[in-house]
């Protein structure tokens, strides 16, 4: 079981050079804008820290949150930051603006080799968009050997019965074929469910330690 504590915000930049000295392995979020970058961060650490809102556009800069994570079987306790970033692609600022953005955040993602784990989350009801294989492909072509790119659906609570089955198949299929997808553990009215919630930041965990062999169980 994988208990985090002392999660914080630490900072805010808007580009490479404004960020503090890498002092951790970190994780990077990203996706879509509204996608639930921030959400997902607040799901893992249990807290408010990260601004989310319903509104596309919410999140403007890089914003970095550190935690310690436990592995109390293993007894290890690793500090680890998790960095939210914008959308990507978010469209509401001026082409100026975004031309910028995109060259800062690529010039961030390329050259912040403390990124161990670059997390993309896939809206589960649009899991065939052209941003988001772009995006993948991108991202795969900056991968040092130390990084890993992980897939994880979000609102999977949004898809019908159906389609909800159809994901829980294609995930155990891809992890056999050693991709690996994470169903979203969003709960917003209920308790968390802490098996869930264990399984994915174990993944997440051991995918950032390099472990990529772990199989995610399809279990929730
Ligand atoms: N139903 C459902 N809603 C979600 C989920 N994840 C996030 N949301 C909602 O989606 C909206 C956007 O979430 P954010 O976390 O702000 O999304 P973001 O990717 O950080 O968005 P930007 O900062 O604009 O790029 C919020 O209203 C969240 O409550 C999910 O798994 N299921
Ligand atoms: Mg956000």
């Amino acid at each position: 079981m994988i208990t985090i504590t002392n999660a914080h915000f630490l900072t805010s930049a808007s580009k490479l050079s404004e960020c503090p000295a890498p002092t951790t392995s970190e994780i990077v979020m990203l996706g879509r804008s509204n996608v639930g970058k921030s959400t997902f961060i607040n799901t893992l650490l249990e807290s408010n820290l990260a601004k989310s809102s319903s509104t596309p556009g919410k999140t403007r800069l890089i914003n970095f949150f550190t935690s310690i994570w436990h592995d109390q079987e293993k007894d290890l306790h690793i500090p680890i930051s998790l960095i939210d970033l914008p959308g990507i692609g978010y469209a509401k600022v001026s082409k100026q603006e975004l031309t910028l953005w995109q060259r800062n955040l690529w010039e961030f993602l390329q050259q912040r080799s403390s990124i161990k784990l670059f997390i993309h989350l896939i809206d589960a009801r649009h899991q065939q968009l052209a941003i988001d294989s772009n995006l993948a492909s991108q991202i795969q072509a900056i991968l040092r050997g130390d990084q890993i790119l992980l897939p994880i659906y979000t609102k999977a609570d949004k898809l019908t019965k159906n389609d909800l089955a159809k994901l829980k198949q294609k995930a155990a299929l891809i992890t056999t074929n050693n991709a690996t997808i994470a169903r979203t553990i969003y709960r917003p009215k209920s308790p968390q469910d802490p098996t869930l919630l264990d399984m994915i930041r174990e993944r997440i965990f051991y995918a950032l330690l390099g472990d990529i062999s772990t199989d995610m169980p399809n279990k929730g």
